[in-house]
């Protein structure tokens, strides 16, 4: 291990000393995806460790999807989990009050949402500081990322933030590039455009797959914006995760009224003071949001919807996805269905499988023996 952290400090300084321009582009390049796949190497568990995320974290997945809190020290995370949770993590004013992952529930309309609070991160928890990895690779299980922010701090915290997150692999707010490459078992490279990149050249995705011993493969650039590090995430796509991320500016109740409007403007952002109880339903609005996900409440014939048990399905889905999401074989009887709610043209509406469905709808199925 102490090897990897002093060959990643080693391309790094030879990083840092390599003037950015035409003629080194290449050999940055071809740095920049040696230092990537060490620092995947670090993340993997160290022999005879059991292979597990390490004592104190290695918390089950329960209910509907999981959202990590992500931060620097004291800024808030366990007193937010028990603002909206039943579970009480240890609130205090010194750092690393929180030392391993807290599971809490969070429920959303009959929907149930697993908060895991987490220790404080600090800058080099990517590379093991504190108990950065962990924390780090606990976060790159969830479905959201919550990053809770001090407003009263310096501004750097969330860019320092994101490169630790970055550091380790966690893409946030992205898509995967639009590069399609397939290894194959012979026939060498075999390297297309389908617009001429800006940033790359043939020679230099050679280069790059030769590094990493894909020496026969299938590469279409699709964009011409494609970048060294879009391909370098591609060919890692097994250790790459793309998670979309909340900024949330905890202690409003410290800063100026005009600070605090010009962070709420901010995109992808939410403010609020757990302590003066403001915001707080306005993070747990817009953690739903950005799941994507929706509740829907099935009704039997003659009885009330169930509007303690939803439904969760992903939004866009469908009255054949609801179906598939009750039983596997429910849909070889489907007749039709009543839906009442935003997706309804007019209450109730009868709809086909290919019905598309909103948040909060509610859904009475007819089999064919019933009707
Ligand atoms: N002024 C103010 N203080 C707050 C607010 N929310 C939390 N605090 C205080 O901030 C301190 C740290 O809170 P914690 O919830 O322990 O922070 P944490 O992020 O879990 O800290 P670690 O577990 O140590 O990383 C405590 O003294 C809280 O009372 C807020 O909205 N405003
Ligand atoms: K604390
Ligand atoms: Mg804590």
């Amino acid at each position: 291990m102490v090897n990897i952290t002093e060959k990643i400090k080693e391309i790094e300084a030879e990083m840092a000393r390599t003037q950015k321009n035409k003629a080194t582009e290449y050999h940055l390049g071809l740095l920049k995806g040696k230092l990537a796949r060490l620092r995947a190497q670090l993340l993997e568990p160290a022999p005879g460790a059991g292979g597990g995320a390490g004592a104190g974290f290695d918390v089950s997945k329960s209910g509907d999807a999981r959202i990590a809190l992500v931060g620097f020290p004291s800024v808030g995370k366990s007193t937010f989990l028990s603002k909206v949770t039943k579970t009480r993590s240890e609130v205090a004013s010194y750092s690393f009050t929180t030392l391993t992952a807290i599971p809490g529930v969070l429920e959303y309309g009959g929907a149930e949402i697993q908060l895991l609070d987490l220790p404080g991160i600090i800058e080099g928890a990517a590379e093991g500081k504190g108990r950065g990895r962990q924390v780090i690779s606990a976060a790159k299980t969830s479905d959201l990322i919550l990053m809770i922010l001090d407003a009263t701090k310096k501004a750097e915290q969330r860019a320092l933030l994101e490169a630790e997150l970055e550091a380790v692999g966690i893409r946030l707010n992205r898509r995967p590039p639009n590069i399609y490459l397939k290894p194959k078992k012979a026939g060498g490279m075999k390297i297309t455009f389908q617009a001429t990149p800006k940033n790359l050249d043939e020679k230099m995705i050679y280069n790059i797959l030769r590094d990493y011993k894909m020496l026969n493969c299938e590469c279409l650039i699709r964009d011409d914006d494609a970048t060294v590090d879009d391909l370098i995430d591609v060919i890692m796509k097994d250790h790459r995760k793309y998670i979309n991320c909340l900024y949330v500016y905890n202690k409003i109740d410290s800063v100026s009224l005009e600070f605090l409007d010009s962070l709420a403007r901010e995109p992808q952002t939410v403010v609020m003071s757990c302590e003066m109880d403001l915001g707080i339903q306005d993070v747990v609005e817009r953690c739903w949001k950005e799941l994507n996900l929706m509740r829907i409440y099935t009704k039997r014939k003659g009885t009330d919807p169930e509007f303690s048990d939803a439904l969760i399905v992903r939004n866009n889905s469908t009255i054949e996805d609801v179906c598939d999401r009750i039983h596997r074989t429910m849909k070889d009887t489907f007749k039709f269905a009543y839906v009442w709610g935003a997706s309804a043209r007019h209450i109730p509406q009868r709809v086909g499988l290919s019905h598309t469905v909103a948040d909060e709808d509610v859904v009475y199925i007819v089999s064919a023996w019933k009707a």
